[in-house]
């Protein structure tokens, strides 16, 4: 079977090198979010095809070449997987556009570029890796060595499906493990695509296989499966929580990037008009379907007036619409579920006295959408920390502003949140931009800008926002076991 691409895609498994349906032959449909038309038909993976995967990547990983070959010579394959990925960024940004809604534009500007890097930067990171040595004076000599842990099993979610599985595809196959990837059900289109890529790189079969199917099945069976050493996972906290559970028998090493509610805090002497279209972006990107979203805006109260009216008038000026179109900012929501839990907080927005600015409706948009999953830019003013808005991830186009008065009153909004994984700070005063930094417990922060990435820098969460952290030393040392080796020298 391959991956043919006809109106209906049909996409079948990657199990060691190979296109394959599953077992039964049993398949899903993905839906278009942007029209509800069906655009691909899925194999869908059972218990033998999952173990199937798994055992290939055990055998590719024991037996296969990819963990003993030169560092160079993996590396090479790597550095050539990107250059595919570069070559095909129109289509894989087309296939996100497809069964996201993500809008092609700014995907194919960014996100593909960034997964492409994703490869390339830990390609380049394992060629520069050296070790520690430590001599016991003449008589002893230390070593270590970093070796590849084994199998990986890799989960992500539905928002940003490409460039999220190669930021740990990247240092797990780099560090010279094998990997069985999971895409989220709804957005299984541009991960299919990583089999031919890694084949077309010379990438040894076995290596990269690619299960289909739900997170309750098949998410479960690859994340208990004995032949799975760990476990890289990108999704919600609740499913993080079953996957620990899931994994405890067989003790899986575990790398968690959760959920996330980040506190977007703008002081009085902050640049507004730096702060108004950067906090738009924090907030609206990926139809705010982003889990480092600054869903919560905290304004302090002498500029609050000055901030709303800009912030609202900044939203209102987005295009929501066709995800395919130049100068959309906005595609639709992933799934007719997630907007029905969208839009449930609407509800509960009024039933907690919130008060809407703008937004919290469908928009006018023309025939060829009105089936598609669309939402207006949404924002709320609540002065409510405690009340579920304010509280609760909502994944979607949905902002409150909450004002404060002092930097401790911010500071105590900030974190009262189980989760952690970022904040942002805007103001012009240093020592404040520092403090502030210091005392938000999430995993980054970002001074007078958003969503900036060094992929040498630790990204993680506090909290419920995750366990571990990715990025340089961070994914390498999770992908890595290191040994020590002790030679007497006399
Ligand atoms: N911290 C970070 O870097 C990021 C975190 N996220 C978080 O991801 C969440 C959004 O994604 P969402 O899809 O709703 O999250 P889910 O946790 O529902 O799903 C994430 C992935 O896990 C799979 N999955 C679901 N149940 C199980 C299970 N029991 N065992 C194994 N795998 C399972 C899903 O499959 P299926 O879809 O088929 O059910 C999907 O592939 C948000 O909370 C967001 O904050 C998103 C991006 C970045
Ligand atoms: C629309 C892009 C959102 C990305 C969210 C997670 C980012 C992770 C990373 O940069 O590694």
């Amino acid at each position: 079977m391959s991956n043919v691409k006809t109106d209906i895609r049909e996409i079948g498994l990657y199990i060691n090198g190979k296109y394959v349906p599953a077992h039964d032959e049993g398949t899903f449909d993905v839906t278009n979010p942007a029209t509800q038309e069906h655009i691909a038909r899925v194999s869908e993976a059972t218990e033998e095809d999952v173990d199937y995967a798994c055992q290939a990547a055990r055998e590719a990983f024991e037996n296969g070449p990819w963990r003993t070959m030169s560092v160079q010579e993996r590396t090479e394959k790597l550095r050539k997987m990107a250059d595919i990925i570069i070559e095909r960024k129109e289509e894989i940004a087309r296939y996100d556009a497809m069964d996201v809604g993500k809008p092609y534009e700014s995907t194919v500007a960014h996100e593909i570029g960034r997964a492409a890097n994703n490869i390339r930067f830990f390609a380049d990171f394992v060629e520069k890796q050296g070790g520690e040595t430590y001599p016991m004076g003449e008589e002893y000599l230390n070593y270590t060595r970093y070796e590849p842990v084994g199998v990986a099993t890799i989960i992500t979610p539905w928002n940003v499906p490409f460039m999220l599985t190669t930021w740990k595809l990247g240092p797990c196959l780099a560090a010279g493990n094998t990997a069985v990837i999971k895409p989220a059900e709804n957005t299984p289109l541009s991960v299919s695509l990583l089999g031919e890529i890694a084949k077309e790189a010379g990438i040894p079969d076995g290596v990269v296989n690619i299960v289909q199917g739900q997170g309750s099945t098949v998410g479960t069976a690859v994340t208990t499966h004995p032949e799975v050493d760990l476990v890289s996972f990108t999704g919600s906290t609740a499913t993080g929580k079953k996957i620990l559970k899931g994994g405890a028998d067989t003790l899986k090493k575990v790398s968690f990037e959760l959920g996330g509610k980040a506190a977007n805090i703008i002081f009085e002497d902050a640049d507004l008009d730096k702060a108004v279209p950067s906090s738009i972006r924090a907030a609206f990107m990926n139809s705010g379907q982003v889990c480092l979203a600054g869903s919560r805006i905290l304004v302090q109260r002498s500029i609050f007036d000055k901030f709303l009216e800009k912030f609202k008038n900044a939203a209102m000026d987005l295009k929501v619409g066709d995800p395919q179109e130049k100068g959309t900012d906005m595609g639709p929501l992933v799934s007719k579920e997630h907007y029905n839990k969208v839009t449930s907080y609407f509800d509960i927005a009024e039933e907690e006295g919130a008060t809407l600015i703008c937004g919290g409706k469908r928009p006018d948009l023309p025939d060829h959408l009105a089936n598609g999953y669309y939402l207006e830019p949404t924002l709320y003013i609540h002065d409510d920390s405690k009340s579920r808005i304010c509280q609760e991830e909502i994944f979607g186009p949905v902002v409150t502003l909450i004002p404060f008065d002092t930097e401790e009153e911010a500071l105590q909004i900030a974190n009262d949140t189980d989760y952690g994984l970022n904040g942002v700070v805007w103001t012009e005063n240093l020592q404040r931009a520092h403090r502030i930094s210091h005392n938000v417990r999430a995993g980054t922060i970002w001074v007078n800008c958003w969503f900036v990435r060094d992929l040498r820098a630790p990204f993680g969460g506090f909290k419920k926002s995750g366990i571990g952290r990715e990025g340089g030393e961070h994914s390498m040392e999770f992908f890595t076991e290191a040994k020590n080796i002790c030679i007497a020298l006399q």
